[in-house]
């Protein structure tokens, strides 16, 4: 069942929606309340600030205050509509884009991108000065320039949905275009493009006051915010304190949607407002062994703490292990049991947001809770995470980001850590081993990346390999040669291994030391013969194993599955 998630409200988006409030507030009631002592003629020209006039009177005898509210109506309706143009027309034609024709999209595309190259202020400008001046104008000319920026990040947005696989396979069944829009693209943008529409509107309020600052927007006997900035120019000198009131109402305007934006983006991705700040890392960058103490892993009371809706939460809790030169330790668990935070907290390489913790966490007599020297790292140990489809910069070749280490840490010529490479990849199976090294990781299949991901690790002949669910893109047979390969990496360097699966099976086959983690816990440590025989203690184990799929052959039953070894 889909877990709902809590939309706390942030601090920003209350403060952004009561500034909202109290401007709509300010657009309805004031304008019956305040019209005489705003429109009506007086002798008290220009009076400066007092009781009666808290920002003096305008070179009419108008009070300024008073102008400055009844103008927020026309401000606020007119910014309304020219912003809801742009982002209406603007999605429309955004996501029309993606569900053409690839020829017509890709010259609507090259059209968009030279209209977005034009600045809003300028189009705008050129279309009021094409149209009469005036407030629908100035609307019209703001909402119509604004659709090529939204039209651009929609299809932008539309590109990412319509690569995603609900997208194809509606697409591949036959969903019409309208009902694809409606109901697969639009959703799937409504989040960003509703925070995206505020940036919208605060771009067209500062702008459409900009057009009626020139002349070009709201005539006489209107008056918005910007047309009275215009008329508070000619008083700069003898009245500044005119420019004030209408300047203050456009910041307060611009900063609540900027408010409501950030505040609907930090609901949307809790963990982008966090109320609390992950310790920083300690300073000491190197950690001597006790006395005694021959193990190239040392982990006491490792406590790992994120956040969720913006709480801290303790995912890891407590966890002791080591790991012996040249031993390989298995990690086995449930989903989310915190195995991979365990082991990317070991190799120091735990997200920003999370706050790491520790009695000891040493690799070697690198302090794994300070920043050990980048060179001793990368020398030290080596990753192979588990999807092979991130860990491929797509912009590079696969050559220049394998040989990286070799070339940069080891002092390998270019030509020698090539040679190296095409060996490593070769002995994982990697076909045409020095045409991968030229090709662009996208040019490649999962299981290849993740072969190769596997070579460029084996080939630093670390002290510690991490190894997080490697083989599971892998077809049996390879998992078989890849296994086989972290062996001969652990018998000729004694390479210790941490080795992380589901798979309690290829567990059992690779490992010296297994231990079980179930929500944050270390639950049970296990020797292979323990595994193979069944001798577990903890319920979850026993789970575990009974979850390993039986073979039965035709006139036999039971043998756990044997092929993975
Ligand atoms: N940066 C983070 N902030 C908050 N929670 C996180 C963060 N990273 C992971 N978690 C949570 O920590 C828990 C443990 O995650 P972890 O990735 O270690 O699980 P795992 O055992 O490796 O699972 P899997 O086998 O599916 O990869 C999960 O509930 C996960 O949602």
């Amino acid at each position: 069942m889909a877990e709902t998630r809590r939309r706390a409200l942030r601090p920003g988006l209350v403060i952004g929606l009561v500034l909202f409030a109290l401007t709509i507030a300010v657009a309805i009631i004031a304008p019956p309340l305040v019209a005489d002592a705003a429109n009506t003629l007086s002798d008290d020209r220009s009076l400066p600030p007092s009781g009666d006039a808290w920002l003096g009177t305008n070179a009419f005898g108008q009070d300024n205050v008073s102008r400055v509210l009844i103008a927020t109506r026309l401000t606020l309706i007119m910014t309304v509509i020219a912003a809801a143009i742009s982002v209406v027309l603007g999605v429309v034609v955004g996501v029309s884009i993606w569900l053409a024709p690839p020829r017509v999209r890709e010259w609507c595309l090259r059209i968009l991108e030279s209209a977005v190259a034009y600045p809003t202020l300028i189009t705008a400008l050129i279309i009021a000065a094409v149209l009469l001046p005036g407030a629908s104008t100035a609307v019209i000319a703001m909402g119509l320039a604004g659709i090529p920026g939204f039209a651009r990040v929609t299809a932008n947005l539309a590109q990412q949905v319509s690569n995603s696989d609900y997208f194809v396979t509606a697409r591949f069944l036959g969903v019409p275009a309208r009902r694809l829009a409606t109901r697969h693209m639009i959703p799937a943008m409504a989040e960003p493009l509703l925070i995206l529409s505020t940036t919208v509107f605060a771009t067209t309020l500062v702008e459409i006051s900009a057009l009626s600052f020139v002349g070009l927007g709201v005539q006489v006997p209107q008056y918005d915010l910007g047309s009275l900035l215009n008329d508070s120019l000619d008083a700069l000198y003898t009245q500044p304190i005119e420019a004030v009131g209408p300047a203050i109402m456009i910041v307060v305007m611009s900063v609540a949607a900027m408010f409501v934006g950030d505040g609907l983006a930090a609901s949307a991705n809790p963990r982008a407002a966090r109320s609390w700040t992950p310790r920083r890392p300690e300073s000491n960058p190197t950690a001597q062994p006790a006395e005694g103490d021959t193990a190239l892993v040392r982990v006491e009371d490792l406590r790992v703490t994120g956040a969720r809706d913006g709480e801290p939460v303790e995912l890891v809790h407590g966890i002791d292990l080591h790991i012996d030169r040249g031993e390989i330790l298995g990690i086995v668990g449930e989903s989310g049991s915190g195995k991979s935070l365990t082991a990317m907290s070991i190799a120091g390489l735990a997200a920003d947001d999370l706050d790491v913790r520790g009695r000891t966490v040493r690799v070697g007599t690198m302090n794994m809770l300070g920043t050990p020297a980048p060179a001793e790292l990368a020398q030290s140990i080596s990753i192979i995470y588990q999807d092979p489809g991130t860990t491929f910069s797509p912009s590079l070749r696969m050559g220049g980001q394998l040989t990286e280490v070799l070339r940069t840490h080891m002092g390998r010529s270019r030509a020698e850590a090539r040679r190296i490479m095409v060996e490593a990849l070769a002995s994982v199976g990697v076909t045409m081993p020095a045409k991968r090294m030229r090709q662009y990781p996208y040019e490649l299949s999962g299981g290849m990346r993740q072969r190769a991901m596997i070579a460029g690790a084996v080939v630093t002949t670390p002290d510690l390999m991490i190894a997080d669910e490697p083989t599971t893109a892998l077809d049996v047979t390879v998992q078989v040669d890849v296994l086989r390969q972290f062996r001969r990496l652990r018998d000729e360097h004694s390479t210790a291994i941490l080795f992380i699966s589901h798979d309690i099976g290829v567990v059992q086959e690779l490992c010296d030391r297994v231990l079980v983690m179930r929500g944050g816990e270390v639950v049970e440590e296990l020797r292979p013969e323990q595994i193979r025989s069944r001798e577990v203690t903890h319920p979850y184990t026993r789970t575990l194993l009974d979850a390993v799929p039986v073979l039965t052959v035709a006139g036999q039953s039971g043998g756990r599955r044997e092929e993975e070894g």
